[in-house]
């Protein structure tokens, strides 16, 4: 596209200050902004550009108090790993592990989001949580295809595979292909791991401008996690899954270390439940607790983030004394294949905007470099989990935190959700599994230690065992192994 047509297309938007420093760029540069501009639809951008602006004014004052229409997941809608006896464990379980023997079942990773917090430079599942593996996130998601995949295989006596789906963005796209092939893919063959793009939108000012990151670029960040159904469609990811016989999808976030890949339990109970959508939770572990609570609204499902309830709502409680809303939303969905096609054609336009207020980095008037102090932008973005209330058939499926779910999502020094926590997290489930398996572990002089049932995540398991998935999945096979020998720290299953 020539200067003068983008310029009558950013016209037509509104937006012509885009161009203010086009005559400084280098030939390059400006060739590829031309590109980055003319990608931008006028119409949708001027659009855009105004529900920002709008979302932005709405959102303070608009004295919505969601909190106020609240209503728990009933009952008879919830499994719960902890309230449910082994023998329903068990048949949710054999369900799950049929459906993955039929080749039914795919993973899809959200991984597209930046992660800020975390204060890296590349993308969040290439890092390492300091195991005495070395393991990085990426690595150990891929050891628990493997396995789920052997388990399977065993069970029902013919091989399967769980495909896996990588949502990525601008930002991971080239590091993660990148360090998959680096890793030759950890084992699995390449054809099975597909990864696809999600969009990127421009952040806007308080007035309504696209805010300029540099001379020759604008400030854009993906779409939130809610761009995979966008994404899913733009890249024909749902053709790709029909084509493989995929029905069920579990798709998760990339910073749980504990995540279940493919977790026959929760796939069984979703499908026994004719289900077409469903979310993991845990019990919250105290009412303040910031994690999106799942619940319904006005009668429909949907994640309440904490920021929106009012502490005397975390606060009620039932009548047996627990937490009315304590469904902690851990990012852990299924879905069925036919629901996402539903979404895709029918509803994903119709998604929320959520609204954030970011410091965005930009070049002022005079071409100078600024970080902003205080919020200058309105950044938009989309869920995952408001797909909810579309849903006919809506279950949500309550876990074990200490078992499922200890998030990276800060720098060490933060007071969660840590390197450190995170690591703590897998040594302490694998030393439970080791003793639960009958291992008996010394101390420096050799005598044996009394087994510390209790082990919490915030604090150093009192000896390091590290088990590779793909030794176990959830602890299972480690007797002949472990049962009745004795181990100094560390021990290391490989
Ligand atoms: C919107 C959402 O799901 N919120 C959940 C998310 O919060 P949280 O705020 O932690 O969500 P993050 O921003 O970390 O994103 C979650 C996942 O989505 C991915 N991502 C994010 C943005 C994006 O544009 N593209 C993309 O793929 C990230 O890479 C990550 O894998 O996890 C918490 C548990 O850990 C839950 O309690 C929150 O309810």
């Amino acid at each position: 596209m020539s200067l003068e047509e983008v310029r009558a297309r950013l016209e037509a938007a509104g937006q012509t200050h885009l161009l203010r420093f086009w005559p400084e760029l280098p030939e390059d540069e400006g060739r590829a902004f031309l590109a980055e501009l003319s990608a931008l639809d006028p119409d949708e951008l001027r659009e855009h550009c105004r529900r920002a602006v709008e979302a932005a004014n709405g959102r303070s004052g608009s004295g919505d108090r969601p909190d106020l229409r609240m209503e728990p997941v009933p009952p008879e809608f919830i499994g719960s790993v902890r309230k449910s006896d082994q023998s329903t464990l068990n048949a949710w379980e054999d369900e799950g592990f049929l459906q993955i023997s039929e080749n039914k079942v795919a993973v899809l990773l959200l991984a597209g989001g930046q992660g800020t917090r975390l204060g890296v430079s590349y993308p969040k599942g290439m890092y390492k949580v300091g195991l005495p593996s070395g393991k990085t996130l990426y690595q150990i998601q891929a050891e628990r295809i493997h396995k789920v995949q052997a388990l399977a295989e065993r069970r029902h006596g013919s091989k399967c595979t769980v495909p896996w789906y990588i949502m990525t963005s601008e930002f991971t796209l080239a590091p993660t292909e990148r360090f998959f092939k680096e890793h030759k893919f950890f084992g699995l063959d390449p054809s099975n791991v597909v990864m696809f793009e999600q969009r990127m939108i421009p952040a806007v000012t308080f007035d309504g401008k696209v805010i300029l990151e540099k001379k020759g670029k604008i400030a854009m960040a993906p779409d939130g996690n809610g761009g995979l159904y966008q994404a899913l469609t733009d890249n024909k990811v749902l053709e790709d899954m029909e084509k493989r016989g995929v029905e069920y999808l579990h798709v998760y976030c990339v910073d749980n270390i504990l995540v279940k890949m493919a977790d026959p339990v929760f796939i069984g109970f979703c499908v026994k439940k004719g289900a077409d959508c469903g979310a993991k939770v845990v019990e919250k572990a105290y009412p303040a607790e910031p994690v999106g609570v799942v619940c319904r609204v006005d009668g429909v499902y949907q994640v309440v983030e904490y920021s929106d309830i009012q502490p005397e709502t975390t606060e009620l409680r039932g009548p047996e004394g627990d937490l009315l809303y304590s469904a902690g939303n851990i990012c852990n969905h299924f879905f069925t294949l036919d629901f996402l096609k539903d979404v895709a054609q029918n509803f994903k336009t119709q998604l929320k905007q959520h609204v954030a207020l970011k410091k965005v980095p930009f070049v002022d008037q005079e071409g100078n470099q600024v970080k902003p102090t205080k919020p200058n932008g309105i950044k938009m973005e989309k869920f995952v989990f408001d797909v909810f209330q579309f849903s006919r058939k809506f279950v949500a499926f309550e876990v074990l935190r200490e078992a499922e779910f200890s998030p990276l999502k800060n720098a060490d020094g933060a007071p969660l959700d840590t390197p450190t926590s995170a690591r703590r997290s897998l040594l302490a489930l694998h030393y439970r599994w080791a003793l639960a398996a009958g291992a008996v572990f010394l101390n420096e002089q050799g005598d044996a230690v009394a087994p510390e049932l209790s082990v919490v995540k915030d604090v150093e398991p009192p000896h390091v065992c590290e088990i590779s998935p793909l030794v176990s999945y959830f602890g299972e096979g480690l007797e002949p192994s472990l049962k009745d020998k004795a181990f100094k720290s560390p021990l290391i299953l490989e």
